[in-house]
């Protein structure tokens, strides 16, 4: 039998909850109906990683999480909190690190000043900027403008300026998606780290099947658009996980084929898939 104390505990431990998201963008002949029902649920320090096939809704999914967009219908719930606007409780990373960052600003006055927004002091918001850019590596840049720095290295400072809030959650929408293999790797690896240093629960949506499987506790793969829950994989291979070994385990392998199959007959229903089959 469930008690008082269980239904406390499961309220703690789901920190996001989205129920029946469906978005649709304009309006009569012009309507798109980009999401059509969504619903999931993420626990606590759990990281899932959102896949679908090109165009299927994942940064409008992930826009009406973080209250950026209203949805058409449903909700979404974070910390118990149906969001309306974008909580105090969330971090956003985006893509495009050049646009997010000021160029006019140092490295350390980036990351500082949406922390204006906040009822800290001087002492504290520096006190978090020197933490935050120590822990994604950049300790030592605080003076440099974001154009002095490499591709990965700005993004680092936009992981920095999310961290800097210390939010309950972090949601990524195709975070590397503009860097090259090996820094990739080396920011994948650097969100694995964050996680726990932070204590943070993440939402990471990409285009990379070997990134999901590699970053995450469960897959969330959806369909082509109007788009729904496809499936949601659990991923579990061991933890701490490495780029390389990792990445040999069969077990590996079998979890990525299975996604990307998904994703494939997701976008053609029944197809055959391999390049060279006829
Ligand atoms: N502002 C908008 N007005 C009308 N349609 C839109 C708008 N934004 C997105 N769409 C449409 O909604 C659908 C989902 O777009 P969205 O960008 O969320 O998909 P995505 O999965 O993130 O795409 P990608 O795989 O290219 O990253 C697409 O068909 C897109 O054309």
């Amino acid at each position: 039998m469930s008690t008082l104390a269980d239904a406390v505990s499961e309220e703690v431990s789901v920190v996001m909850r989205v129920s029946g998201l469906k978005k649709v963008y304009g309006q009569g002949d012009e309507a798109v109906e980009a999401i059509s029902n969504i619903s999931f649920e993420v626990a606590r320090n759990e990281l899932i990683c959102v896949v679908g096939p090109s165009g299927c809704g994942k940064t409008t999914l992930l826009r009406c999480i973080s209250g950026l967009m209203s949805p058409s219908e449903g909700e979404v719930e974070v910390l118990g909190k149906r969001v309306t606007e974008p909580p105090a409780d969330l971090g956003l990373v985006f893509q495009d690190y050049s646009r997010s960052l000021f160029p006019w600003m140092r490295v350390a006055q980036n990351v500082e000043f949406t922390l204006k927004r906040l009822p800290i002091d001087k002492t504290e918001r520096t006190r978090r900027v020197s933490e935050a850019l120590e822990a994604v590596g950049l300790s030592g840049f605080e003076r440099k403008y974001p154009w002095q720095l490499s591709g990965g290295m700005q993004q680092r400072v936009a992981i920095a300026r999310a961290l800097a809030f210390q939010p309950k959650v972090l949601l990524m929408d195709e975070p590397f998606a503009s860097v090259d293999a090996q820094t990739r790797s080396e920011l994948e690896d650097l969100v694995l780290r964050l996680r726990h240093t932070y204590d943070v629960t993440v939402v990471f949506v990409t285009h990379d099947i070997d990134e999901s499987v590699y970053l995450a506790d469960r897959v969330v793969i959806l369909s082509s658009r109007p788009t729904q829950v496809r499936e949601e994989l659990a991923v579990d291979l061991p933890r701490p996980r490495d780029q390389i070994t990792t990445k040999e385990l069969p077990e590996f392998a079998h979890l990525r084929a299975h996604v990307f199959e998904s994703i494939m007959t997701s976008v053609r229903p029944g197809s055959p898939l391999g390049a060279d089959r006829g």
